[in-house]
């Protein structure tokens, strides 16, 4: 069974105590109104992990998950955030290769596939992102796109070290669009990615990996999008910043 999961992006947002009364409240309503089994990742600014690793303790449906890490081990890189220091303070998740750090960082595939590895090293479960900008998807092979993504940064894995990624298709046309990919859309590209998973690393392995959509995801949008077959859940920017809104995705999921 492939795990349901709903993780929510905050992207650079919410400053600290804003941030731990978001927390606060999604643990309370999650507690309150989510059944099943449903995993709660949530992606706040590095600064506040440590902080939100407290209010996050007694509900073990909820991890964090840091939205970047450097590639290097350690050493002079100023302004870096290693895996082992995610590790060191309990980090489970790391989102690798969001759009936004492939357009505004210039992160490429090759460095992507190096993130990949060092949060694997160090126990960390790579959240990797891939998505088609417009003008891929009306003039260019868009699922051949995302699938080489996928080929240059994630092939090199073992079919176990596979396991701990998740992976998050995000249309970049649909991100902070309000421009939801419909769920036809989406399933499409979820079922080629997991055909090309199969290809590589055969049938059962697909079957496990969890693949998210993300992209101007709502509580409005959620039902459909993750009632399609290879939809496993979401990967939500701006709804997952407001606790209602995010908490009615959770229960879609
Ligand atoms: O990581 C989340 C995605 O970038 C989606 O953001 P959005 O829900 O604001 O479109």
């Amino acid at each position: 069974m492939r795990k349901k999961i709903v993780a929510g992006n905050w992207k650079m947002n919410k400053l600290a105590d804003e941030a731990v009364a978001l927390t606060s409240e999604l643990v309370n309503m999650a507690n309150d109104e989510v059944k099943g089994d449903v995993k709660v990742i949530l992606c706040p600014p590095a600064i506040y992990l440590t902080t939100l690793k407290k209010y996050i303790e007694e509900s073990p449906n909820f991890a964090l998950a840091a939205q970047n890490c450097s590639d290097k081990v350690s050493g002079a890189f100023t302004g870096e955030i290693s895996a082992a220091m995610l590790q060191s303070i309990g980090i489970e998740y790391v989102l690798v290769g969001h759009s936004e750090r492939r357009q505004y960082f210039n992160e490429s595939n090759e460095l992507l596939a190096a993130k990949v590895n060092i949060a694997l090293e160090y126990g960390i479960s790579p959240i990797f992102c891939c998505g088609e900008s417009l003008d891929q998807r009306q003039n260019e092979d868009y699922i051949g796109f995302v699938k080489n993504q996928i080929t240059e940064s994630l092939f090199h894995l073992s079919a176990e070290q596979l396991l701990s990624v998740v992976i998050a298709y995000e249309p970049i046309w649909a991100i902070g669009t309000g421009l939801t990919a419909s769920a036809e859309q989406a399933q499409e590209m979820h079922a080629a990615l997991r055909a090309h998973i199969a290809a590589k690393y055969g049938a059962e392995t697909a079957e496990e990996i969890s693949i998210l959509y993300g992209g101007s995801v709502t509580a409005a949008s959620a039902d459909e999008l993750f009632a399609s077959p290879d939809i496993d859940g979401g990967l939500v920017g701006g709804a997952s910043l407001k606790s209602r809104e995010f908490t009615n995705i959770i229960k879609a999921r």
